[in-house]
């Protein structure tokens, strides 16, 4: 699990290292320009001739720090600082006068397309309104040039809190950030502009005890071992019983897609309630599945609560439609089920203006709304969502106490604590029809082996991209579809197995 942070959780970190460990902010900026410099050889940086573009903040600061080291070992670099004087934090001026004493060539115009390499240090974590004037024709000047170009922290113009461009952003290559990954290089368009991110460690230290209002996480390929071990001795029961409504008149592939995931993800049996019209085309294409059938007539509530005593987990809404019958069957499940409940698609449809009859559920629920139907369910709009996407999918978690998977090209998971997920697996491949339904059945299997919600959520939904990053490896982001993401759930799973 990696920790990312805020811009303003940064800052804390910053001055925490300095005011409350005693390292001096001077030391702290030597090692971020040293890792800058590190990573421009790393990198290849065609370093015959450099700009390096600062602000007047600390930012700016390990900017001219960069250039100082670039100039120290024979590189020929300018410095231009866009801003005034007066405006020099205290280390920007004691840099500037140090570059001073080294002669280093400061310029006052610089014509981006004359340099190979331009290191951008105009704005850090501290950019706090839009990039307007000078700013804005430096950076769009520097985004036409051939340059290579390698942002110091966070690409300048870029919200470290959103990923947002505010007015304009610098294109980079290659951002060297320090200590932790900000929020901003995760998010898009954030994350396309950082490009390649390296994380330097430069002495921040992270107390054990903070207060921050969000202790952002991020999965990593290591916590795909967090998934359950499988037990040898283990029977179908062990590893949980499903039952999923899903499907309606004549749809069939969602309740297919959710249960035949759910099933490759290891859990030990399901059984899938739906229209009778299905009955022929689901126990063709999923024989290891059991089924329960309803039809015009009704939805056999007997059978639902059959289900609902015999299973560990249960699931509604893939392919459900919101019709009457969609509804009774959601309600039923609300008003009935006793297990952790994971609710998608159309069932998350109907509950929109009703979100409070969740309250009443006895176990954990998780929600998998993508963007638009967490705007139908929540009232936040897309665009409201995108300023501020951690601090509201947390607040629709706490208010509803729900396991919340907010669904996008970064999904973000919240159960309503402090702790918040920002997943990074996963590519435009799986903006296909079907694959949300594939992460539902994901989720619902490592319920189904025991994770709790927050840990099935979290993990799951990084494995789903995991996965879908290895279906788009063999298939390619245009071609692959849904089923190809179970295909490689089996193959990561394969590999979880063989480490045992
Ligand atoms: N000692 C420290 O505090 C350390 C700071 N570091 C660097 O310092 C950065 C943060 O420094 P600062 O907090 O000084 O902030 P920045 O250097 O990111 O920028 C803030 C400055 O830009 C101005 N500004 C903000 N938005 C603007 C806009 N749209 N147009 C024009 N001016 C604008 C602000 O008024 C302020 O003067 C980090 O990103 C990192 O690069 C690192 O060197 C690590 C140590
Ligand atoms: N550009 C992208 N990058 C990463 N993941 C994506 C991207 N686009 C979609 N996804 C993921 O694919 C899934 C799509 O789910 P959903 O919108 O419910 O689709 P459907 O209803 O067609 O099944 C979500 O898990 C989402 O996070
Ligand atoms: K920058």
């Amino acid at each position: 699990m990696k920790q990312i942070v805020t811009g303003g959780q940064m800052k804390l970190l910053d001055s925490y290292t300095i005011e409350k460990m005693g390292i001096p902010s001077l030391v702290l900026m030597e090692r971020a320009a040293l890792s800058v410099c590190q990573a421009l050889r790393e990198e290849e940086f065609p370093l015959e001739k450099v700009l390096v573009l600062c602000g007047t903040g600390n930012n700016g600061a390990d900017g001219v720090a960069v250039a100082r080291m670039l100039h120290a070992a024979g590189v020929s670099v300018d410095i231009c600082i866009l801003g005034k004087k007066d405006h020099y934090t205290e280390e920007m001026r004691k840099q500037v006068d140090i570059a001073e004493n080294y002669h280093i060539s400061f310029v006052k115009n610089a014509v981006p397309v004359e340099y190979t390499t331009i290191v951008d240090a105009v704005f850090g974590v501290g950019l706090s309104r839009e990039v307007g004037g000078v700013y804005r024709d430096t950076i769009e000047a520097l985004n036409r040039s051939d340059a290579k170009v390698m942002a110091v922290d966070i690409p300048s113009g870029i919200s470290a809190d959103t990923g947002k461009v505010l007015g304009c952003a610098v294109k980079a290559d290659v951002t060297v950030t320090f200590a932790y990954e900000k929020a901003g290089l995760l998010f898009y368009p954030g994350a396309s502009y950082a490009r390649k991110i390296k994380t330097a460690d430069i002495g921040i230290y992270m107390p054990p005890q903070n207060d921050f209002e969000l202790s952002i996480q991020s999965c990593e390929d290591k916590d795909l071992f967090r998934i359950p071990v499988r037990k040898p001795d283990g029977n179908k029961g062990t590893f949980g019983k499903i039952f999923l409504a899903a499907g309606s008149r004549d749809i069939s592939g969602a309740a297919y897609l959710s249960a035949c995931a759910a099933l490759r993800t290891g859990a030990g049996m399901i059984k899938v309630h739906t229209r009778q019209e299905n009955r022929q085309a689901l126990t063709t294409m999923l024989p290891e599945a059991m089924y329960s059938f309803y039809d015009d007539e009704e939805i056999e509530k007997e059978q639902i609560l059959e289900g609902l005593a015999w299973a560990d987990v249960i699931g509604v809404g893939p392919g459900m439609g919101t019709g009457q019958q969609a509804e009774d069957i959601l309600y039923t499940i609300l008003a009935e089920g006793r297990k952790p409940l994971l609710i998608d698609a159309d069932g998350l449809n109907l509950l929109a203006g009703r979100m409070e009859v969740l309250a009443q559920y006895p176990a954990p629920v998780i929600v998998t709304p993508h963007l638009g139907e967490f705007s139908r369910i929540s009232g936040v709009s897309v665009e409201e969502w995108k300023e501020a996407p951690l601090y509201l999918t947390k607040r629709f978690a706490h208010k509803y106490h729900l396991t919340v998977v907010c669904k996008d090209s970064r999904t973000v998971i919240s159960d309503g604590s402090e702790e918040i997920f920002i997943n990074t697996s996963g590519n435009s491949g799986m903006a296909t029809a079907g694959s949300g339904d594939v992460l539902s059945g994901i989720l619902m299997g490592l319920l189904a082996q025991g994770l709790s919600a927050i840990d099935a959520a979290s993990l799951g939904v990084y494995f789903h991209g995991a996965a879908g990053d290895m279906a788009a490896a063999q298939k390619g982001e245009y071609s692959m579809i849904a089923g190809d993401i179970i295909t490689q759930t089996a193959e990561i799973l394969k590999k979880r197995g063989a480490v045992l």
